[in-house]
């Protein structure tokens, strides 16, 4: 690929870009196509007459005639494969198209489509995006890192593929969800995408139907444990950091036995963090913060269930028991006594702790074991519930009436994704509490209207946190992400939900707010790795102004002939 003299932040097209290819070759970068957009003088300078059809359209035509197709495709995942499609001719085009119908298209390219588009990845595979490092290349990886062309790469997400969304290990099928998430990264926070890496890292699969499909794509052999999986995973992070050094690395959809000891691992190493821990604490505290304005309510009185106790049931409960200790002062414990969580056994209690994993033991609650849910409900009477157990339908119209027969306005918030996984969906829960639940979920529903009332079910989903935080410390050149940086994140996000949107239910702002509330995110989190001496740049005296302009804008730049 052609590297650019200019820097990553290109605006609206001022500077000419120098380009050194010539002909087919710039039509086939995806990164310097512009498909029927090239002017006359670029089509003489850089030898394309003839080689695309004789009228310049201008790129809102463009939009135009691709969301024409999109429509008319005939399934959600024919749309998700135009799109992306789309995103390997020409991805100016792309980031354009799903800007300007940001909610229509985020479903298809991210939660819930990417997770149909996961189940079957060998079979409509279509062009390789990204790269792939399997455990049997381990001692090629720092070779390989040289094979990726380009060299200011300012975000790596990258999947294990072990605990894909709620459906389980789809091995190296997962590499939809590093592309995914980095397009958000692009729409979101105006990463520029020629500075992203979506990586799989192939450890192999459980899943034995994906070993015996003919068009799977990775190893066909169990997954790796322990000291073998940790070799792995150190060469992969040695290699990335040696080649990139200042780059971001996401951990994404890792199972939780992996998960936890990833980044306590390479946190302090490296700069990284885990999505599913951290970047779902903070959406799911913003979630609650909002609800609170509606009920009048402080944190710290509420009594938080989880059902689920896995990566995201921690990470949301350590953001949560932040948040209380910073509102009220309430100690640590005594947060922690405030919620309960449970998991495929029941109730997590202190007479489990032997068999508890690590994760789950801070919440062990003192307590009788309790084995379901409505039981749960009945003895804690719980003000906030919430879902991520990726078992679908487990917030039971019982369970629902229970919680709302002591709590006028229950907390819900159903957090599995994608859409077939969730724990029950905006219907029904407002259904069942009367229009009076205070509803989000991971993935998105539509908006109902209920008595006359509008209802618009917010989605608290890690995608309002991750390309703030990322944007904010590559921006910066943080020396490491922290939790302080989440929280932050958390009380940004929360600062922005309007009187209007609490009015109709939604407890997040709109989708279409979201470059601005990433911006404000990333001006947080550079405020505060710069006070807490974190930063590795000076301090712009305009930050704000210093974020914006880092942001990519999906417009054709000029080009000239190098
Ligand atoms: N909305 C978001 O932003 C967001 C973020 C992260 C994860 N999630 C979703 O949350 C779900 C869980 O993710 P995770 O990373 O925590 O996974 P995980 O595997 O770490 O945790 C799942 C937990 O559910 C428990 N569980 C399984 N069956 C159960 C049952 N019948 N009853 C009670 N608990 C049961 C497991 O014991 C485990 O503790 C996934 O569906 C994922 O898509 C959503
Ligand atoms: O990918 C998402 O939509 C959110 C989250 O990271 C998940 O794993 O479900
Ligand atoms: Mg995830």
């Amino acid at each position: 690929m052609t590297k650019p003299a200019t820097c990553s932040t290109q605006s609206a097209g001022v500077l000419a870009l120098p380009v050194r290819k010539r002909g087919l070759e710039v039509i086939h970068d995806p990164l310097l196509n512009k498909g029927s957009g090239f002017p006359d003088s670029e089509r003489a300078a850089l030898g394309l007459r003839g080689l695309v059809p004789p009228r310049t359209v201008g790129i809102e035509d463009q939009v135009g005639q691709a969301m024409e197709n999109v429509r008319r495709q005939q399934s959600d995942l024919d749309r998700y494969l135009y799109l992306e499609n789309l995103h390997d001719c020409n991805e100016t085009l792309y980031y354009r198209v799903l800007l300007s119908h940001l909610n229509e298209l985020t479903p298809i390219i991210y939660t819930p489509v990417v997770g149909q588009a996961c189940s079957q990845f060998g079979h409509i595979y279509q062009r390789a995006r990204g790269m792939y490092f399997s455990s049997a290349d381990a001692r090629h990886f720092e070779e390989m890192v040289g094979n990726w062309p380009e060299d200011a790469i300012e975000a790596v997400v990258v999947t294990d593929g072990s605990r894909i969304l709620g459906l389980g290990d789809l091995g190296a099928n997962g590499m939809g969800i590093p592309i995914g998430k980095l397009s958000l990264y692009v729409l979101g926070a105006g990463l520029h995408p020629r500075n992203t890496l979506p990586v799989l890292l192939d450890m192999g699969t459980n899943n034995q139907a994906l070993r015996e499909d003919p068009f799977y794509l990775g190893q066909r052999i169990p997954r790796l444990t322990g000291d073998a999986y940790d070799k792995v995973v150190e060469a992969f992070m040695r290699a990335v950091h040696a080649r990139w050094p200042d780059a971001l690395i996401q951990f994404e959809d890792f199972s939780n036995d992996q998960a936890f000891r990833l980044l306590e691992r390479y946190r302090h190493r490296m700069l990284c963090f885990n999505d599913d821990i951290q970047g779902t604490g903070a959406v799911t505290l913003a979630g609650i913060l909002s609800a609170l304005r509606v009920t009048g309510q402080t944190l710290t009185e509420q009594r938080v269930v989880f059902l689920g106790a896995g990566a995201a049931a921690r990470g949301i409960a350590d953001t949560i028991v932040a948040g209380m200790r910073a509102e009220s002062g309430i100690g640590l414990e005594a947060a922690r006594r405030q919620i309960w969580t449970l998991d495929s056994q029941g109730l997590v209690t202190l007479d489990r702790l032997d068999n508890l994993s690590e994760h789950k033991r801070p919440f062990a609650q003192d307590s009788a074991p309790l084995a379901d849910l409505i039981e749960v409900i009945r003895t804690v009477r719980p003000t906030v519930l919430i879902g991520v157990s990726g078992q679908p339908g487990s917030f039971t119209e019982e369970a629902v009436r229970e919680m709302h027969r002591h709590c006028a306005r229950p907390i819900l918030f159903p957090l599995s994704n994608p859409t077939s996984k969730a724990e029950c969906t905006a219907e029904q829960a407002y259904t069942w509490t009367d229009g009076a639940a205070l509803f989000a979920s991971g993935s998105p529903f539509p908006p109902i209207t209920r008595a006359g009332h509008l209802l618009v079910p917010g989605q608290c989903n890690n995608m309002y946190i991750f390309p703030g935080v990322g944007q904010g410390v590559v921006a910066c050149q943080a020396s490491q992400v922290t939790d302080t940086m989440f929280y932050v994140a958390a009380r940004t996000l929360a600062g922005l939900v309007g009187e209007d949107s609490l009015a109709v239910g939604r407890l997040y702002p709109d989708l279409t707010q979201i470059r601005e509330i990433s911006a404000k995110i990333a001006v947080a989190v550079c405020e505060l790795a710069f006070a807490e001496g974190l930063a590795g740049i000076a301090r712009p005296d305009d930050l704000d102004a210093f974020i914006r302009a880092r942001m990519f804008q999906p417009s054709y730049v000029p080009y000239e002939s190098a």
